[in-house]
This record gives structure tokens, C-alpha cells and sequence, in this order.
């Protein structure tokens, strides 16, 4: 089958282009750029430099016609006409950025300060959180990716929420994240000298991924209210780490609370659940499509503390994405994703 990348010049572009390159079934036909067409992508990318592809124009009738499926890896407000034009030339689309994410109307306004794509398409998008909504995702022509920290952060929190075990309002994310999440564009934030051997909090309670992590929390329980979600910049390249701490209902136990994330996670093939006392650190998913989750309660404060990493651009962008596109075209989800976390 034939895929399509427009923004493959860019971060979680290229990563696509990394993992399919052993799609078995799935092969690259054209990458697509707004800005560079006709250059080549080996002259972006040095690392590719084996590959003679031409950047080529986006035309949405003429990519209907060259491939099975497109992924739109471009930053937010771009997807929002781009999308629509691409499934009405016929394409079937899996989008990685945020802009088909929110539902509820007024939040993408809100939190992304844009305007939103058509109501029909957010209404048609699927969210393609692949280890909870999986089904839908089969029915779907069209798939919202999942943000980065919402990945890490739902996959962590899902099973304790889904058991009404957490007391409304009460959830703390405290996440950090490897540069690489912020794209490949120049910023002063992430100049090698204002980061290297620094931390920064950034975004302080308006992040643009709280909506959609309280969203799809509340399809799993609708009265667990508004969350407090905070994003660190911390100097490496790939990776995140989720730290989540929320107060239990009723009191519980380290091994009840085991049991639940075995469970809930019994036959998952990226969702890694750590032994009781261990705890997952970000190197040890790195380029893979791991999800590893680590939890602990403490009877003191009756609260739980659940730590959640992958790698941003694989399970956090790229890795989901065929995850999704491999259901979508009736694959295994897990097909040509079956490689090891690159260690050290
Ligand atoms: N980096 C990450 O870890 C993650 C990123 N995401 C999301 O994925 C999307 C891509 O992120 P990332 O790859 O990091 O970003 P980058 O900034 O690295 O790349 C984005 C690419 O989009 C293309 N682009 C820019 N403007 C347009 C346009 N008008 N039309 C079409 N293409 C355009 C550019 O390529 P060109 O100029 O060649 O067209 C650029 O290379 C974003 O929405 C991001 O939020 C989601 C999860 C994780
Ligand atoms: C480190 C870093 O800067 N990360 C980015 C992740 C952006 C992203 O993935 O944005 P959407 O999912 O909303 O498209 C950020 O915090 O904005």
C-alpha cells in the first residue's frame, strides 16, 4: 500500500519516514512540502542519504490518485482547511497535529487561539488513542492522532479512572519533555545554550493538551473533573515523562491498584506495565513504541503516584499513527512496529 507525508520535512515527518522504511506492507510513494518542493529530502535530512526523493506540490486530487493514505504532519491551523480538502479529493487521512482533536465547540478557539477546521470534520475525526478506542478507529476513514503528553498522560491514568477509583479535581500532571516535541523550527527556547543543562516550565496552566486529556478522561468518567497539567522542557532530545499524583476515593492497596493496570493492560503489545517498585525511565522506550508505566499508593496520603514515558515522536506522533493507519487498512495495529527501544 502506497502512503503519502505532507510536513516531511519536518520532525515527526521524517520520523514516519523512519519507521516505514520496515513497514512490511506499507511503503513511502511521495513526500509532500508547502515550501521546498522539487528540493530533496536528502538535502534536508544528510541521514537520508541513500533516498533520491523529490519534495513534491500539495494537490489534493492528484495525491487521491498516487496513494492509498496520507498523514499530515504539520503544525496546528494548517490541517484546518488542509484536511477537509484532502478528504474531499477522496484521501484518507490520519493527522497528527491538534486541530481535530477538540470537540467541544469554542475549546480549539480557546486553547490553540485559532480558528477551528469545519464543525462536519471535527464532528467525523476519531481520536486515535489506539489502546482504548480501537474499534472506533476500525470504523473511521479519518484519524485525529493523539498529542504527545496526552498520550503518556491518558494511557497512565485510563485504568484508575475507567475504575471511578479518583476523586474528582484532584489529578496533578507534572510532565516533561525532550526538545524534538517542539518541532524542528529555530526558537530561542530551543537554542542549545538557553537549554542544555536547564529545566523550564512553560505554558503554566494554559497548555494547549489539558482540554484534550479532561476530554477523553471524561468519556471514562464524567465527574473527574478539571485537571492540573503542567509541561517541563528538560535537555534531551526525545522522550517525556509523566508524573501523575491523584487522591483515591476509597483507601486502597499497592497490590489492588497492581492488579488494575495488569488488567487493563493484560494483551497490549506497547503498554508495558513495571513490577511493583519500578519505575520506567524515558531511555528505556527511546525510538520505540512503548508505553511503560510504573504506580505506587501511598497509604498516607491516599494518594497514587503513576510515572509514564515513551518516546514522543514514535508512540507520542509517528508510531501511533501507523498504529492507527494499520487498523484503518485492516493490519495488526502492532504490524512493523515490533522493534526494540534503542538502548543505551
Ligand atoms: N514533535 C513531536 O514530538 C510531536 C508533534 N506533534 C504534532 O505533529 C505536527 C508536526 O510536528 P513536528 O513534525 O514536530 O513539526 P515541525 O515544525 O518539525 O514540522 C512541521 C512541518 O510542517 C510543514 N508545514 C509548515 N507549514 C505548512 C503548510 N502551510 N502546509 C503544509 N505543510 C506545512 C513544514 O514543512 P514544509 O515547509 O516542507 O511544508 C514543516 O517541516 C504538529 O502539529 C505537532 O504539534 C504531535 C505529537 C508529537
Ligand atoms: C516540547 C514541546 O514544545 N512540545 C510541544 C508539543 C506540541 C504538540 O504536539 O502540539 P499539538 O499536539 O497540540 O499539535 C508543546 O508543548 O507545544
Amino acid at each position: 500500500m502506497k502512503v503519502g507525508i505532507v510536513g516531511a520535512t519536518g520532525y515527526g515527518g521524517v520520523e514516519l519516514i523512519r519507521l516505514l522504511e520496515g513497514h512490511p506492507v506499507f511503503q513511502v510513494e511521495a513526500v509532500y512540502s508547502s515550501s521546498k518542493e522539487q528540493k530533496e529530502v536528502r538535502e534536508e535530512y544528510p541521514h537520508l542519504a541513500h533516498y533520491n526523493w523529490l519534495l513534491e506540490k500539495i494537490d489534493p486530487e492528484e495525491m487521491a490518485k498516487s496513494v492509498d493514505l496520507i498523514f499530515t504532519a504539520t503544525p496546528s491551523g494548517i490541517s484546518t482547511t488542509l484536511v477537509p480538502q484532502l478528504i474531499e479529493a477522496g484521501n484518507r487521512v490520519i493527522d497528527l497535529s491538534g486541530d481535530f482533536r477538540l470537540k467541544e465547540e469554542g475549546m480549539y478557539e480557546k486553547w490553540y487561539g485559532k480558528t477551528p477546521g469545519p464543525k462536519k470534520y471535527i464532528d467525523e475525526a476519531t481520536y486515535g488513542l489506539v489502546e482504548w478506542f480501537s474499534e472506533e478507529v476500525k470504523e473511521s476513514t479519518f484519524i485525529s492522532n493523539p498529542g504527545c503528553y496526552p498520550t503518556a498522560t491518558l494511557l497512565g491514568l485510563i485504568p484508575v479512572v475507567k475504575e471511578r477509583m479518583i476523586q474528582p479535581h484532584s489529578i496533578i500532571i507534572d510532565a516533561k519533555s525532550g526538545l524534538s516535541g517542539a518541532g524542528r523550527s529555530l526558537s530561542r527556547t530551543a537554542h542549545y545554550a538557553e537549554i542544555n543543562e536547564n529545566m523550564k516550565i512553560y505554558k503554566v496552566n494554559k497548555h494547549q493538551h489539558i482540554p484534550e486529556i479532561e476530554q477523553t478522561l471524561h468519556r471514562f468518567d464524567d465527574n473527574i473533573g478539571h485537571v492540573t497539567f503542567n509541561p517541563h522542557l528538560v535537555p534531551m532530545t526525545r522522550g517525556i515523562m509523566s508524573t501523575i499524583y491523584a487522591t483515591v476515593k476509597d483507601a486502597t492497596t499497592r497490590e489492588e491498584l497492581y492488579d488494575v493496570y495488569k488488567k487493563a493492560y493484560e494483551g497490549s503489545t506497547f503498554v508495558r506495565v513495571r513490577p511493583l517498585g519500578e519505575f520506567p525511565a524515558t531511555k528505556e522506550v527511546s525510538g520505540s513504541n512503548y508505553c511503560d508505566i510504573g504506580i505506587d499508593y501511598d497509604e498516607r496520603t491516599n494518594r497514587v503516584t503513576i510515572v509514564s514515558v515513551i518516546d514522543n515522536l514514535v508512540k507520542g506522533a509517528a508510531g501511533q499513527a501507523i498504529e492507527n493507519a494499520n487498523i484503518l487498512m485492516g493490519l495488526k495495529a502492532e504490524t512493523g512496529l515490533g522493534f526494540l527501544p534503542m538502548y543505551p
